[in-house]
């Protein structure tokens, strides 16, 4: 206790301790405990160390609101993207007033749509006041903190690239890894590597997780790069995207310290899937969107006239040269050209085929190259808004997920629900 006295006293006011030595479950516990039982003698740093998925979470019955709730960021970086986002699957948000938090999707009837802040997404799936929300994983596992309420239905929604990664100070020579911090002599008991981060809850995992017990957490909610040269930490843990915060503050990543990696992701809560009529089917709608635009979004469609004899041998000659890239999805469509014959009806003289292939858009000039040498002119490229193929297999893990068969859907419709 005294270890953690002393160092929410010395510290600015920014910072709250949490010492691993004292066993973290145990101070928590007690906190929470005296938080329930009135007593009100906690130091400020016990208090500010609750974690919000510890403090007590109301879970509203699961009655007492018939419309659908989905909760997404009302600022910072992931705002714009999710909007972007469900724009681009045609699930454009309406705003009825710009200072309003509550919207709706005209294309998804039945849902609502309220704009929070990151954290309050997950909170707020906990409590049950939302059944839907897009946030980045990050926040999904700090303030989720492996509550099996949280479904992840989307697990990669390609934005919100970021991972949270532990950063030394770069005139650390010596330590280039994570098995040369944490072997470092200067760190014992009496003077534990002192770690400051915001993600509480999955540093506590990651150190716990090592067995490594020589470390102190502390917790500040903004410019953590600040920290180590300002003496009031050793290291930071930390999102990293482009690593320019990093450097321009002289810190630097070690191997072995990548701790989580995160995107943007689509969650709901377990309840609501079970027992809210209709949130399954909801669901199942964005997922499908979701997964057809995301899909598509990596693709072209390419088309091109290609002489050959037949379909078949145009087939297993684009096969042969071209490998996976020319394969399309399934295999390429292939079709003969009819033109006008002398008596100007379409007449095919078996020339000419026309193909159709799904290629990814990395690789399209590749492709090019290879049909042209094929024998293929007329090349035309066409962005692709959806590729809808059969049942998502995130559908299929979400199903087997919840303990349903397949039989349990085709039953659910608006208003009935899964019983
Ligand atoms: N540098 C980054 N690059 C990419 N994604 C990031 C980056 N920083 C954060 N994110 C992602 O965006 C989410 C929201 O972060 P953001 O900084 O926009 O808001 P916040 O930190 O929750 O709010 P604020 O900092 O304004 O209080 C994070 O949980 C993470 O998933
Ligand atoms: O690797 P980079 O591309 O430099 O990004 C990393 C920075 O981005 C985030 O901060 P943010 O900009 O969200 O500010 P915040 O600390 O106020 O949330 C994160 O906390 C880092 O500081
Ligand atoms: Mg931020």
């Amino acid at each position: 206790m005294a270890a953690l006295m002393s160092a929410a006293q010395v510290k600015p006011s920014w910072f709250s301790a949490h010492n691993l030595l004292r066993g973290p479950k145990t101070g928590r516990a007690s906190a929470v405990r005296a938080e329930r039982s009135g007593v009100n003698h906690l130091t400020v740093a016990s208090i500010r160390q609750q974690k919000p998925s510890m403090q007590a979470v109301y879970r509203r019955s699961v009655e007492s609101r018939d419309s659908i709730r989905m909760g997404i960021p009302s600022k910072g970086r992931m705002a714009e993207d999710t909007m972007n986002l469900l724009d681009d699957c045609q699930l454009k948000v309406r705003k009825i007033n710009p200072r309003q938090y509550a919207a709706e999707i005209p294309n998804v009837p039945g849902m609502e749509v309220w704009f929070q802040r990151a954290t309050d997404v997950v909170r707020k799936l906990l409590s049950g006041d939302i059944d839907i929300g897009i946030v980045g994983y990050d926040m999904l596992r700090e303030i989720g903190n492996e509550d099996d309420e949280l479904v992840v239905v989307h697990d990669a929604l390609g934005f919100g690239f970021c991972h949270l990664a532990i950063a030394v100070p770069s005139s650390w020579e010596d330590i280039n890894s994570l098995p040369e911090l944490l072997s470092d002599k200067r760190w014992s008991k009496d003077r534990p590597l002192r770690v400051v981060t915001a993600y509480m809850n999955l540093a506590e995992r990651f150190f716990g997780d090592l067995g490594f017990e020589n470390v102190e957490l502390f917790t500040a909610d903004g410019a953590l790069e600040a920290a180590p040269a300002m003496g009031a930490a050793d290291c930071i843990l930390d999102l990293v995207s482009s690593g320019t915060t990093l450097r321009e503050n002289n810190l630097k990543q070690i191997e072995g310290g990548r701790v989580l990696d995160s995107q943007g992701v689509l969650v709901a809560s377990k309840t609501a899937l079970l027992e809210r009529p209709g949130t399954l089917e909801i669901v199942h709608e964005l997922l499908e969107r979701l997964e057809a635009h995301l899909r598509a979004e990596g693709l072209f469609m390419v088309t091109a006239n290609v002489r050959g004899e037949t379909a078949e041998e145009i087939a297993t000659r684009l096969a042969a040269n071209g490998g996976r890239l020319l394969r399309g999805l399934q295999g390429p469509t292939i079709s003969p050209i009819f033109t006008a014959g002398e008596d100007n009806l379409p007449s095919s003289d078996g020339t000419f085929f026309a193909v159709s292939i799904g290629v990814p858009k990395s690789r399209i000039y590749e492709a090019v190259k290879e049909i042209r040498k094929q024998g293929g002119s007329g090349v035309l490229v066409f962005p692709l808004t959806y590729v809808f193929d059969e049942e998502p297999p995130r559908w299929n893990a979400l199903i087997n997920h919840l303990g349903l068969d397949s039989r349990d859907y085709q039953h659910l419709k608006i208003g009935g629900g899964i019983r």
